[in-house]
C-alpha cells in the first residue's frame, strides 16, 4: 500500500489550535503521514501571541532538504512565514525540488491582531511564493493586502481572484470566513477559466482558531491522497465545516477547530469524544 505523505511549512502554536499543530492533526485524521518543516515557533493559546520567535533561513532550508532527501512529501502546505528571507528560501528550495502540489495560506495576522507575516514580506510571497504555488487560499483581508484591490462585493471578489492567478496560482480559493454573511461562510474558487462557489453554513462560535491552518492542510492531504483540486478543496469544505461544527471550548478565548469531528461523522465506532455541541 502507498502511504501518503504531506509536508507543512509553517509555525509552531504551543497551544496546538493552529500553525503545524493543526496541519499534523488535520494530516493523520485524513490517513496522510504528517511532516513538518518549522519556521518559527510562537508563544500562543487561545487569548493570542505571547511571543514570535522566528528561526534562520538556514534551519528552514536544511529541513525541507531533509524531509526530501529521504522522504519526498506527495503534498506540501505553507503557513506562516513570517519574513521575506523565509518566505524567499522556502520557495526556492520548494523550486529546486520539484514540489509541484503546493497550497499556500498566506497567514499574515492572528486573531488577535499579532504580525506573522511582516509588512514587508508581502511582496515576496508574491514574487517567489505564489509562482511555485498549485493553489492559494488566502481569507478576504488576505486577498486585499496581496492584490491592492478593496473586495466589497463579488466583482471584486472576481478580480481579486483573477489577480492572484496572473502572480502564478494556477487555483484561488478566496475564503468566505470574514465576508460578514450572517448565514452563509462560502468560498470561491477560481481555476482560470471559472468560478465555482463551495458553500457553507456559518456557524456561530468563537471557537474558529485554526480554521485557515485546517483548511489548507486538509486540501495538501486530499492532493497527497491523489484528489484533483476541486475534490481536494471540496474534502476540505466538509472537514472545516465539521470541525467548526464541533470546535471546542476550552481555554479563556477563541477555542480551537475540532480536527476530529469529521472522522467522528463517518466512522461511528469511535465515540463523540465528550464533545458536547454548542
Ligand atoms: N463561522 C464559520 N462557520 C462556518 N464556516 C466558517 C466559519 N468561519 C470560517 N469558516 C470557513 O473556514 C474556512 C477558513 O476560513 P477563514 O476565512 O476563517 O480563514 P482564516 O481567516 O484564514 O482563518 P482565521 O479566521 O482562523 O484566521 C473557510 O472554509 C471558511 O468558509
Ligand atoms: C503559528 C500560527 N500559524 C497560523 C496562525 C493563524 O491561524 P488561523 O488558522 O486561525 O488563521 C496562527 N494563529 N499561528
Amino acid at each position: 500500500m502507498k502511504i501518503a505523505k504531506a509536508l507543512t511549512i509553517a509555525g509552531s502554536d504551543s497551544g496546538g489550535g493552529a500553525g503545524i499543530q493543526a496541519d499534523l492533526k488535520t494530516f493523520q485524521e485524513l490517513g496522510v503521514y504528517g511532516m513538518s518543516a518549522l519556521t518559527a515557533v510562537t508563544a500562543q493559546n487561545t487569548l493570542g501571541v505571547q511571543g514570535v520567535y522566528p528561526l534562520e533561513e538556514d534551519a528552514v532550508v536544511q529541513q525541507l532538504r531533509s524531509v526530501g532527501s529521504d522522504l519526498p512529501p506527495d503534498a506540501v502546505k505553507t503557513g506562516m512565514l513570517y519574513s521575506a528571507e523565509i518566505v524567499r528560501a522556502a520557495a526556492g528550495e520548494i523550486a529546486a525540488l520539484g514540489w509541484a502540489k503546493v497550497v499556500v495560506d498566506p497567514v499574515m495576522i492572528a486573531k488577535g491582531g499579532s504580525t506573522l507575516l511582516q509588512q514587508e514580506a508581502v511582496s515576496a510571497v508574491i514574487e517567489s511564493l505564489l509562482p511555485v504555488s498549485l493553489v492559494v487560499t488566502p481569507n478576504i483581508p488576505e486577498a486585499e493586502a496581496l492584490t491592492g484591490v478593496k473586495i466589497t462585493a463579488l466583482h471584486s471578489k472576481l478580480e481579486a481572484a483573477r489577480r492572484l492567478q496572473d502572480y502564478g496560482a494556477r487555483y484561488v480559493i478566496i475564503k468566505g470566513g470574514h465576508d460578514g454573511d450572517p448565514d452563509t461562510a462560502n468560498d470561491l474558487v477560481y481555476d482560470g477559466s471559472g468560478f465555482t462557489e463551495l458553500p457553507g453554513t456559518r456557524i456561530r462560535t468563537s471557537h474558529t482558531h485554526g480554521t485557515g491552518c485546517t483548511f489548507s492542510a486538509a486540501i495538501a492531504a486530499g492532493l497527497a491522497k491523489g484528489l484533483s483540486v476541486m475534490e481536494a478543496a471540496g474534502l476540505a469544505k466538509e472537514f472545516i465545516q465539521a470541525a467548526i461544527q464541533d470546535s471546542l471550548a476550552i481555554g479563556g478565548g477563541h477555542g480551537p477547530t475540532n480536527q476530529w469531528a469529521y472522522r467522528l461523522r463517518t466512522d461511528k465506532s469511535v465515540g463523540n469524544g465528550g464533545i458536547s455541541r454548542e
